[in-house]
């Protein structure tokens, strides 16, 4: 080619570049339009960012300084699965407060429990929680865990929160005592009579779905009966509930993930556990639902007789709201409780002795009464010590800071609209109440001790009470707490009376990851 074709050929591909420049930042082209909204984006981001960093006056507290520039950080600590040791580690390093993000801040104060989750409704849950709710078509329907404004929550939770008392949950306890009564012939026949080793994580899970399937809607989901996640609704809630996590630490990622109109890229639908929920509330309106006896009612009865009597706030979309929160909320959590309490029984031969001596000797049969496995004061320490090393919830419980900000016990201040909170694993772990062994499974530590008179050991029981937080607490306290509890004692002291259980590897540890809830894997027995 000669110089001055060269030449020419430059200059049109040079008019055309700069057509199409010009087009794209006029927004005359669909490229134009596309960097625009980027560019505005960034933009607005930035300046958001950056006021945040600056008004905020959050730079001046401890933590990672990456944190106060990015949420990714946050992010990040929780795709690592291990995001409750982290959080620790932070602590430790920094002390009761640590910056997670340029507008989020973890505190380990438990003497704040009842300011930022009381029943005044001033500290506001964060968008946090949105991410949670029921997308139905291009519609977002709050549930009643993830709605933030108090008034509309306090509606939704009003006409069910009845049902899930102490008193009302031992009506489901019937439906409860079938599943486990399952459970022990599965155990029976599969691992027993033929000396298998039997993956008790695994069955505890299994079983957990089918109660929860029992006391919804009196069936099961066959878990057990197939010995499988036969249709992968297990497999799905464990990644939906990790999408979760992850993404309200971002929430606005969601609208381009999950709530993307255009193209949904989120994590896999309850498929068959919709369809299951769907099916059971159309037979039983029709009253022909074959499993229901009216003399044991069940949860979606309740919820029916919700819609009869609070028309104005209970309809059909409603109830399958209120069926599913039994379904994600209560199944993992209380599986995942049951399997801690085990474990850790099972992990210290003295405590597991102890346990086992005294179920025995009260001969409760087969399956014992709520009534009766709660009053056992060892079951109720090893089940409360527990939950305290290894809370369900191993998430920060984020709220708003109130419009007149927070003032902290050493005179800190967090200003207005802050994201603060506290995660149940570390305020579980504060030495301020619970010593200097903080980190040990001792039961003992629920119990009055040799040389402690009564009523030390009341104030010191009050104390513990007063910083549980492993239901969260005040107006947003975990609905399904009851019923958590009911299954995981009888179902504990089931096991423990009725076999003689030993790890099939007493050195190994299992292996937990936590992004919402911390998952165990390697609860492997031989049961006889
Ligand atoms: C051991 C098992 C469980 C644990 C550890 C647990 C833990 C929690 C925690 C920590 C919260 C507070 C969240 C926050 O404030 O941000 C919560 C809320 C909730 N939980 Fe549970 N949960 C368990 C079982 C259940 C069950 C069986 C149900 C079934 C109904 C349930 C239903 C709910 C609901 C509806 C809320 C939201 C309450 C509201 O905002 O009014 N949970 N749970």
């Amino acid at each position: 080619m000669g110089q001055g074709a060269q030449a020419e050929s430059t200059g049109t591909w040079y008019a055309s570049y700069n057509d199409s420049l010009r087009g794209a930042l006029l927004g005359q082209t669909w490229t134009g339009l596309a960097v625009n909204a980027i560019c505005l984006a960034v933009v607005l981001v930035s300046v958001q960012w950056a006021c945040e960093i600056i008004f905020t006056r959050l730079w001046r507290l401890p933590g990672p300084p990456i944190a106060g520039l990015t949420n990714w950080y946050r992010f990040y600590l929780v795709r690592t699965g291990d995001y409750q040791h982290h959080l620790k580690a932070l602590h430790d390093k920094h002390g009761p407060v640590v910056r997670l993000g340029p507008n989020v801040v973890d505190l380990d104060y438990p003497e704040l429990v009842k300011t930022m989750y009381g029943t005044d409704n001033k500290y506001l849950k964060t968008d946090f929680y949105h991410n949670n709710s029921t997308k139905i078509g291009w519609n977002i329907i709050p549930n009643m865990f993830s709605q933030t404004d108090p008034e509309a929550h306090a509606r939704m939770r009003k006409p069910v929160a009845k049902h899930y008392s102490s008193s009302a949950v031992l009506t489901v306890e019937p439906l409860v005592d079938k599943v486990i009564d399952q459970l022990l012939e599965h155990l029976d026949e599969r691992f027993v009579k033929t000396a298998k080793p039997c993956d008790l994580g695994e069955w505890i899970a299994f079983c957990t779905w089918d109660m929860v399937g029992a006391a919804s809607f009196s069936e099961d989901f066959g878990y057990m009966a197939q010995g499988k996640d036969h249709d992968g609704t297990i497999s799905t809630a464990d990644k939906a509930l990790d999408y979760f996590a992850a993404i309200g630490q971002m929430p606005f990622l969601d609208y381009l993930l999950d709530k993307n109109p255009i193209k949904r890229i989120g994590p896999p639908h309850l498929g068959n556990a919709t369809r299951v929920a769907i099916e059971h509330i159309a037979t039983r309106a029709r009253g022909n639902d074959p499993n229901f006896d009216p003399k044991t009612p069940d949860y979606l009865q309740r919820f029916m007789e919700a819609k009869e009597t609070h028309p104005d706030i209970v309809d059909d979309g409603m109830i399958m709201n209120y069926v599913f929160i039994n379904l994600l909320a209560g199944s993992d959590t209380t599986a995942l409780t049951i399997r801690a309490v085990m474990y850790y029984v099972l992990k210290n031969p003295d405590v597991y002795r102890k346990l086992k001596s005294d179920l025995g000797e009260l001969e409760l049969g087969r399956i014992a009464q709520y009534s009766e496995a709660k009053a056992l004061p060892y079951l109720d320490a090893c089940v409360r010590e527990a939950i305290r090393v290894h809370p369900g919830v191993s998430m920060m419980l984020e709220r708003y800071a109130p419009a007149e900000g927070l003032t902290l016990p050493d005179g800190r201040y967090i200003p207005p609209f802050t994201k603060v909170g506290m995660n149940p694993f570390i305020i579980n772990r504060n030495p301020r109440i619970w010593g200097d062994d903080p980190n040990t499974f001792r039961p003992e530590r629920w119990l009055q001790q040799e040389d402690e008179s009564s009523s030390a050991f009341a104030e010191r029981i009050k104390l513990f009470n007063a910083t549980d937080f492993s239901f969260g607490a005040g107006s947003r306290m975990c609905l399904g707490r009851h019923l958590a509890l009911l299954q995981t004692y009888k179902i504990v002291a089931a096991l423990v009376g009725r076999y003689d259980i030993r790890l099939t590897n007493p050195d190994r540890d299992w292996e937990v990851t936590c992004s919402w809830f911390p998952r165990q894997k390697g609860l492997v027995c031989d049961l006889r």
